[in-house]
């Protein structure tokens, strides 16, 4: 409880903090102005004509004004994207929020996104970047490295530290963010409640379709707690990310193999994204042929790939004395596309979705790693052909169970009754070992 009471006295000072500056922005004949309009000196910069700051507060109605995180630098001028969006053939505008956007992932994961390369090289992006106090002179340098990079396709750069103005219109919010496990503190402490802050904020000012990856541990009941709390928001449309355990998982069974991994597919997790995960080599194919006819060596697949898969982040921690962030960025990468590119027929991914509904007989309301297909609209199914052995249902059973330990443990965040927390002494996030 030490730590909710920290983090809603943190939350309530962004609060306090961005209070202290208000924007007003308005369309003016498919133009995009954004107009400055400070109350006090915040200590921000923003680069904006000091006709555009006299013209605001006449120009713009009321009710046109919308509470808007801060433009940085370049992206504050005023630009004609409708004629853009005629003359390159440009799609809409989508806007991506991100969380812990002054973080290691988040400094991999911006430039894939202004590039092009995850939405398509027809996208115009929006990045609107959530940081805290403590981390906002980080953002404007983040800020600074994307207004340097010249991307033709980022058309937008805001930063903020409160989530209600952030998330405005956000068509993506990806939830990196999320407080570091210090030495000798208990799992059940991690579990946070920024999911429940974040969640209403989406409830109240995101698009009614946005797509939620949550990506900052414990990412599963993260992405629960999120959900619970944004009521307006389809349940489907919230994502807890497994796909670094899947890449995980393709790289061990093509080395293991002989095969380069693109020969590798029909791979799925199973579970929570901790050390409990299932990756599941009794569906999975190299080249076509079920893994079991190609690697005979069960003994590896049940202990040694199992585990080496569970465990992974935590070898790397190890090793580079910090988790995964670039190989994170590029599954994040690799998620979104999945969600708006076609599948690829007879493949399928894996994402932790809610399991209401499930056709597999996994509990309901958690959120779940299984395998989906999408046909690149942004929404997915659940894949229904797919076999279980003992192993592998035990197994399931395993992850299962964490995941509805871990949902009794946030039951104050989810507006379900008094939190009883009581989670398996010996799981921990695959970063932990
Ligand atoms: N699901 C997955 O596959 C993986 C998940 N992860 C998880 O992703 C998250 C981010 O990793 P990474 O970018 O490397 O971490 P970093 O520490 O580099 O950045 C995380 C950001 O989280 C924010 N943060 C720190 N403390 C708190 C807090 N108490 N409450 C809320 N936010 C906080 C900070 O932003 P600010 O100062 O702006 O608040 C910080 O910039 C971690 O939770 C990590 O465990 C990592 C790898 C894989
Ligand atoms: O445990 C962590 O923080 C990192 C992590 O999730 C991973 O490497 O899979």
């Amino acid at each position: 409880m030490a730590a909710v009471a920290e983090l809603t006295q943190y939350t309530n000072t962004a609060r306090r903090f961005s209070s202290e500056v208000s924007y007003a922005s308005t369309r003016i004949s498919g133009r995009r102005r954004l107009h400055l309009r400070p109350i006090r000196n915040s200590g921000i910069r923003c680069s904006v004509t000091s006709n555009e700051v006299q013209a605001a507060p006449e120009a713009v109605k009321a009710e046109e004004v919308k509470k808007k995180a801060e433009c940085y630098g370049v992206f504050c001028l005023t630009y004609d994207l409708k004629a853009e969006e005629e003359t390159k053939s440009w799609k809409k505008l989508v806007n991506i929020a991100v969380s812990g956007a002054a973080g290691m992932i988040s400094n991999h994961l911006l430039f894939k996104l202004a590039s092009g390369e995850v939405l398509g090289y027809d996208q115009p992006i929006a990045l609107k970047l959530l940081g805290s106090e403590r981390s906002l002179q980080a953002l404007e340098g983040v800020a600074m490295e994307l207004e340097d990079s010249l991307f033709p396709l980022l058309r937008e750069v805001s930063i903020g530290i409160d989530p209600y103005e952030v998330f405005q219109d956000a068509d993506w919010a990806l939830l990196i963010g999320a407080k570091p496990r210090g030495p000798g503190m208990e799992r059940a402490a991690l579990l946070d409640i920024n999911g429940q802050i974040f969640g209403k904020a989406l409830n109240a000012v995101a698009s009614r379709d946005v797509k939620v990856l949550v990506v900052g541990n414990p990412c599963n009941t993260n992405a629960l707690i999120c959900m619970k709390n944004a009521p307006n928001i389809p349940a489907k449309n919230f994502h807890a990310l497994t796909r670094l355990d899947e890449n995980r998982a393709k790289c061990q069974l093509a080395l293991k193999a002989g095969v380069f991994y693109d020969k590798v597919s029909n791979v799925t997790i199973w579970g929570n994204h901790s050390t409990t995960q299932v990756p599941d080599f009794l569906n999975a194919r190299i080249n076509s042929l079920p893994v079991k006819e190609v690697i005979k060596d069960t003994k590896w697949l049940e202990e040694e790939f199992t585990n080496k898969v569970q465990t992974r982040g935590g070898v790397l921690i190890k090793k580079w004395g910090r988790s995964s962030a670039a190989s994170t960025a590029v599954s994040i990468v690799d998620a979104m596309r999945s969600l708006v590119t076609p599948t690829p027929e007879g493949d399928w991914f894996s994402t932790a979705v809610y399991t209401n509904g499930n056709p597999y007989g996994i509990a309901d309301d958690i959120v779940f790693s299984m395998p989906c297909r999408s046909n690149g609209d942004g929404d997915y199914e659940l894949v229904k052909d797919v076999e279980f052995d003992d192993y592998l249902w035990n197994r399931i059973k395993t992850t299962e169970a964490e995941l509805l330990a871990e949902k009794k443990c946030v039951a104050h965040l989810t507006g379900e009754g008094i939190a009883v927390c009581d989670l398996p002494g010996d799981t921990m996030l695959p970063g932990e070992m």
